[in-house]
């Protein structure tokens, strides 16, 4: 099977390292093409099995399963540039939330899917989240999920949910951090530990947090229950946080649901 990459930003690049290094695909199966090529450079210089292609139907021939990792607006130049060159053999991917399998499939014959991923699927963890097309043959359904099964759990979610599923797995990192560096301030403001010291002990507590969920160890209320001891500061801790967190999750995920309301309106393919 032949993949093609098209845009090596972060999430083009991650796919191309990630399905390299999880054993997925073989450097000389993948083609990469971006708008400039210092990013494909790098690549190429990392894995020199990966074949660069100088245009996008260059790429189109070479590829079967092709990823289009450009911002939901560049959606548009790239679809009216590789129409021509896509036949029924070929599957389209979206990577992005805003551009769903109903309306690449309005402006493509070919087949097509959805899968997001997730900054975490660099560390060959974390979710993807799939949604199929009606065209797509069952045996490229396969070849996709476990391709993505290599560095991620895939996970199909229907379109009504695709926002606050993209919000938890792939938007979820960047929330989660800034969460992180308001407790990381908080405790330098309050007890005084340096910025430094705090980041060391959060991220490690992170990490061991992760492999709890990895090793299935305990569930997030068993972990609640389990470092509550009766009358001790973890109850207090607790306490204080249902009393000041109020709205702030129903706000983050309203935000994003009206800014995915206001993209689908804009974005035309
Ligand atoms: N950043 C993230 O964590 C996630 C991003 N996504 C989706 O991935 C897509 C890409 O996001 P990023 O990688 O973060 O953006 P990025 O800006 O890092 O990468 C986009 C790449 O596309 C290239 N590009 C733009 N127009 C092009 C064209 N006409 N032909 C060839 N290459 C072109 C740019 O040069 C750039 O390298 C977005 O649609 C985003 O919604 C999905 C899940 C997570
Ligand atoms: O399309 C999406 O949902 C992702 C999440 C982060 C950026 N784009």
């Amino acid at each position: 099977m032949k993949w093609g990459i098209i845009g090596t930003g972060n999430m083009g690049s991650m796919l191309t390292t990630s399905l390299i290094r999880s054993g997925a695909a073989q450097a000389d199966e993948i083609t990469i093409y971006n708008r400039s090529s210092k990013k494909t450079a790098k690549l190429k210089e990392a894995f020199e099995d990966l074949d660069v292609a100088k245009t996008l139907p260059a790429l189109c021939k070479a590829c079967d399963i092709v990823f289009i990792c450009v911002k939901p607006h560049d959606y548009k130049s790239i679809i009216e540039q590789v129409e021509g060159e896509l036949h029924e053999h070929h599957c389209v991917v979206s990577i992005t939330s805003p551009v769903s399998v109903e309306e690449l499939e309005e402006k493509l014959s070919c087949q097509v899917a959805r899968v997001v991923p997730s900054i975490t699927n660099h560390a060959l963890a974390g979710v993807s989240l799939f949604t199929f097309g009606s065209r797509i043959s069952t045996d490229n359904q396969k070849l996709l999920r476990e391709a993505f099964h290599h560095f991620s759990t895939p996970v199909e979610v229907e379109e009504a949910h695709i926002r606050v599923s993209s919000d938890i797995v792939s938007c979820g990192p960047a929330f989660v951090s800034f969460l992180l560096k308001e407790w990381i301030s908080a405790a330098n403001r309050v007890a005084g530990i340096s910025e430094e010291k705090a980041t060391q002990l959060t991220e490690q507590m992170i990490v061991g947090l992760g492999e709890l969920f990895s090793q299935e160890i305990f569930t997030l209320e068993e972990l609640m229950e389990k470092v509550t001891v009766k009358g001790g500061v973890t109850g207090v801790g607790l306490q204080a946080l249902e009393d000041h967190t109020g709205e702030l999750f129903v706000e983050m995920f309203k935000a994003t649901q009206a800014k995915h309301r206001e993209d689908k309106q804009s974005i035309e393919l």
